[in-house]
């Protein structure tokens, strides 16, 4: 498969090493100094992206217009998600968007969103995020954490909303899920879930040893989006 990378930064050059390894070719490289507008994107069966929370939507509207299909790595613009799918369906177009592609993340979701069931019937319990991520990290609180507060908020009954804050606990009302953003050198990202009791803590927690398991994942949900059509995730790839 041949595979354009928007976004040549720390995730772009270790989704090109994966991709290498898995077979694929690199079709082009897009960063500040060689930028989407002076690249013939349909030469790549497959565009990725990993960029900047402010260039991601014209990276999106480019591709789709252009007829590429495109995996999103990049964080902080969910909010534009229906303006996105609308565009993907009036084109025919393809995309997958993940706020994390690694596979133990995925199943963490997946099992915090069952937790938070659970605790549903326990408000005695209190539940709070923590996200430790690399200085350089634009955004906060991370796309994960976000992703996490959703599917506690989606099946506690409890929590309806969530509040973050950097370095510090934010302090919140009734019903808001507090995400603490940590940011620490070198830190490629750590998740931690908790609920507290006055009687005892249960933990859930993701870290990532490296940015490969980012990586993998992206180049896997491209190979997955060849050839079809619609707004997908990682969990159509992986199936949950
Ligand atoms: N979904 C997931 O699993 C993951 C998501 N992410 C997200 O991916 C994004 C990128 O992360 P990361 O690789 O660490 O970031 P980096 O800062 O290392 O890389 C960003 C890239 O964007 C490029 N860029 C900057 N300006 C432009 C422009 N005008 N046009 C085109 N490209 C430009 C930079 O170019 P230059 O090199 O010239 O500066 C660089 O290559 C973030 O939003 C992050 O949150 C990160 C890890 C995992
Ligand atoms: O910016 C990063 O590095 C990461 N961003 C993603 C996020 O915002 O959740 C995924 C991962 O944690 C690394």
């Amino acid at each position: 498969m041949k595979i354009g990378l928007i976004g040549y930064g720390k995730m772009g050059k270790a989704i090109e090493r994966i991709a290498l390894e898995r077979g694929h070719t690199i079709s082009y490289k897009i960063d500040s100094k060689n930028t989407i507008d002076q690249v013939q994107l349909n030469q790549a069966d497959v565009a990725i992206e990993f960029t900047q929370p402010s260039l991601v939507i014209n990276h999106i509207e480019q591709c789709i217009s252009q007829g590429t299909p495109v995996v999103i790595g990049t964080t902080a613009w969910q909010e534009q998600l229906g303006h996105v799918s609308k565009l993907v369906a009036e084109n025919n177009g393809a995309l997958l968007h993940a706020s994390n592609f690694s596979v133990g993340v995925n199943i963490l979701f997946n099992i915090n969103e069952k937790l938070a069931a659970l605790m549903s019937t326990h408000p005695d319990y209190k539940a709070q995020i923590e996200e430790i991520h690399h200085i350089q990290k634009l955004d906060a609180p991370s796309g994960t954490a976000v992703s996490l507060a959703q599917g506690i908020i989606e099946n506690n009954e409890n929590y309806s909303s969530w509040k973050a804050e950097t370095g510090s606990w934010p302090t919140v009302n009734t019903g808001e899920l507090p995400i603490q953003a940590i940011r620490e050198p070198e830190v490629p990202g750590t998740h931690t879930i908790s609920y507290t009791s006055t009687i005892d803590t249960l933990t859930l927690s993701h870290e990532a040893h490296s940015r490969d398991g980012f990586a993998l994942g992206s180049v896997i949900a491209a190979e997955f989006l060849l050839g079809k059509k619609g707004v997908f995730t990682m969990r159509d790839v992986l199936a949950f």
